[in-house]
């Protein structure tokens, strides 16, 4: 087991991101001093002793920047600060030598980006209740001046809470604040790294212009559509792409959304920030949302949600990203932050000064700002003594493309093919027409619950995998979330968080709008047409064709022969017949009298020739004049051929 710090033993990493590792680590038993029961991690923090904790050990390059390691110290008390039931908790934060690190809370409970890959898509409803929220998360940390800037599934961890009757809850916690604003440093994203992740990027952060809370609002809004449909709003084949169709492309509405729900996605995607909703705006619209478009949504209920546009004020007072803007260097984290900070040698317990548990974190003296010295100590100037912060440049736009082309797989989009893709999996529904009065239909409730989603795995109630059963007890610092003081709490029913396990009851089905592309027509065979066979009698199409040609043929002919002389013409044919034929017989007599035979020979059985000589198999006349014989013949005709 690898110490970090003298407080921390990382026993094995839970995952790896664009920004560093996180690892499960346990607080060491020497941590807390002699005979400690608790370390003093943070200043109305208590870790226990031999308690787990996550560790997220930041990457080198990360560690390895000035800018960084001023950054993580100075946004501490922030980071410290930020507390509320969905905001997984900073515990720490250590730096020690050419190590950056972050101590939370462990959360036992895959991240959302897994849930969804593994599970499939979630009902408009509990997409609606998951993302309220984060919602309220972000609207916290926004009061508080922190703006998270990567908001994605990734960034979401699923608890899971036993509330005081047994019931497990899933509980939604959002982790990594701060991190992307420790990432954006003039040497990281000048050279390689792009703060925030492509497919969930706002636009004015795409552009290099100033950032307000409202990019965060715009992640919601993409996470959301994510979850009901299971991939993102804007795709392309290369980050480059990507970027543009958040800059270029109106999203558009999928077939599964009802309109209350796309009412909200859609003002949280306006390329323009100031038209989006505040967080906590934002918050309160998807409760009404997800209260109105159930199936045992009461008829006000379904109104109320269809007026959910009324509800998604802007937020007034944007919080401002510090050094994105007109107002750089002002953020929060960055003013009275008196903390005692060290920075340590690596590798403690040698000559180099000794590290203060107590103290979460340590810098020593200045010694020349942001360089190692020679003992490896990266000597950091006093906290407070730095200045303001230097205003960053806008991002230029050729950096913010080529960073997002080298960020990790993880966070690129990508194209999902159709075998992939649970909503093609799915059959489509017609969409049918709600009753008057009735908002989404009045279709029958499935299996007794109310949005349809069964539950996997029997008593579990919410469909994790057998390998991922959530672990025992929540952390320790978490209360059930029902049992937290909190002025908006959702009742997040056990049911929703299911995943989409079986086509949506109809009233999910979308209202025809007129300024939204019309969903795809499902891909189907040309309509039948009535077979002409139906009993499929081996070639009867073609008997039936033969007999209708003869028969009309036939009545042709009865036609012609009635209504035209042609049985005169017959007659008189037959006649001509018989006078061709008695002139061909006396012409054949007078040929027979000129050659001599007076018809002794031996005549043929042709009627019509009478008494004729015989034709032998080459055509001459069997019985030849006496003295020729058949060669003589022949010869003559030569002969009679030649002298012309
Ligand atoms: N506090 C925590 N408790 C338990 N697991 C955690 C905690 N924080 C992060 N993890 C797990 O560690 C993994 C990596 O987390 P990390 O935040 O580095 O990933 P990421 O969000 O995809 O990366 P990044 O935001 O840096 O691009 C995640 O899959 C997550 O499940």
């Amino acid at each position: 087991m690898r110490p970090v710090g003298s407080k921390y033993l990382l026993e094995e990493p839970l995952g790896r991101g664009a920004t560093g590792t996180v690892w499960r680590a346990r607080v060491r038993d020497d941590a807390g001093g002699a005979g400690g029961g608790a370390a003093e991690g943070v200043p109305g923090g208590v870790v226990a002793v031999g308690g787990t904790v996550a560790v997220k050990v930041l990457k080198e390059e990360l560690a390895g920047d000035p800018d960084v390691v001023m950054r993580f110290l100075r946004e501490r008390s922030v980071l410290l600060r930020l507390r509320h039931p969905h905001i997984v908790r900073v515990r720490d934060l250590v730096v020690e030598g050419d190590l950056l690190a972050l101590v939370m809370d462990l959360v036992d409970g895959p991240d959302l980006q897994r849930y969804l890959r593994e599970n499939g898509p979630f009902s408009p409803v509990a997409a609606s209740l998951l993302t309220a929220t984060i919602a309220d998360a972000l609207a916290a940390s926004h009061a508080d001046g922190v703006v998270h800037r990567d908001l994605k599934p990734a960034n979401v961890l699923l608890a899971t809470l036993t509330d005081a009757e047994g019931n497990e809850q899933m509980h939604p916690m959002l982790t990594d604040f701060g991190i992307a604003r420790l990432a954006d440093s003039p040497g990281v994203t000048r050279t390689h790294e792009f703060v925030g992740t492509p497919a969930y990027v706002a636009p004015e952060s795409a552009q290099g212009r100033p950032q307000t809370s409202a990019v965060d609002v715009y992640g919601a809004g993409i996470m959301l559509y994510e979850l009901v449909t299971g991939r993102t709003p804007f795709q392309g084949e290369n980050a480059i792409e990507v970027l543009q169709a958040h800059l270029n492309q109106q999203p558009r509405r999928p077939g599964n959304v009802p309109e209350p729900l796309w009412t909200v996605i859609e003002r949280c995607l306006r390329k323009e920030p100031a038209q989006r909703p505040s967080a906590d705006s934002l918050a309160r619209a998807l409760r009404v949302v997800a209260a109105g478009v159930g199936v045992h949504a009461s008829p006000a209920a379904a109104e109320a949600a269809l007026g959910v546009a009324a509800l998604l004020a802007p937020d007034e007072t944007p919080t401002l990203v510090p050094g994105t803007g007109a107002g750089a260097g002002a953020g929060a984290g960055s003013a009275g932050d008196s903390d005692p900070t060290q920075v340590l040698p690596s590798g403690q317990g040698g000559g180099g000064p000794r590290y203060d548990p107590a103290a979460a974190t340590s810098v020593l003296p200045a010694e020349g700002a942001g360089r190692p010295a020679a003992d490896g100590t990266r000597v950091m100037p006093p906290m407070g003594d730095e200045g303001p912060p230097q205003a960053q440049g806008p991002h230029p736009w050729e950096s913010q493309l080529n960073a997002a082309r080298n960020r990790n797989e993880q966070t690129e989009a990508h194209y999902l093919p159709p075998e992939m893709d649970p909503l093609f999996r799915r059959p489509r529904r017609q969409p049918a027409r709600p009753a008057q009065g009735q908002a989404y239909g009045q279709g029958a409730p499935q299996q007794g619950q109310g949005y349809g989603y069964p539950q996997q795995g029997g008593a579990q109630g919410y469909g994790y995998p057998q390998h991922q059963q959530p672990q025992q007890q929540p952390p320790q610092h978490q209360q059930p979330y029902s049992q937290q003081p909190q002025a908006r709490r959702p009742a997040p029913p056990p049911q929703s968080y299911e995943p989409r396990q079986q086509p949506q009851p109809q009233r999910y089905e979308p209202q025809p709008r007129p300024q939204a592309p019309a969903p795809e027509p499902p891909r189907g065979h040309e309509p039948r047409r009535r077979s002409a066979n139906p009993v499929k009698i081996p070639g009867l199409g073609c008997l039936k064709g033969c007999l209708t040609v003869i028969l009309v043929l036939v009545v042709l002919f009865v036609v012609v022969w009635y209504t035209t002389p042609l049985p005169h013409w017959v007659d008189s044919t037959r006649n001509l017949w018989d006078a061709t034929s008695s002139w061909a017989h006396s012409a054949w007599d007078k040929i027979s009298s000129i050659t001599g035979d007076s018809g002794g020979g031996q005549g043929t059985d042709n009627p019509g020739l009478g008494n004729t000589p015989g034709i032998d198999g080459q055509g001459l006349p069997s019985a030849l004049p006496s003295g020729l014989d058949p060669g003589g013949l022949k010869d003559l005709g030569k002969n009679l051929t030649g002298n012309h």
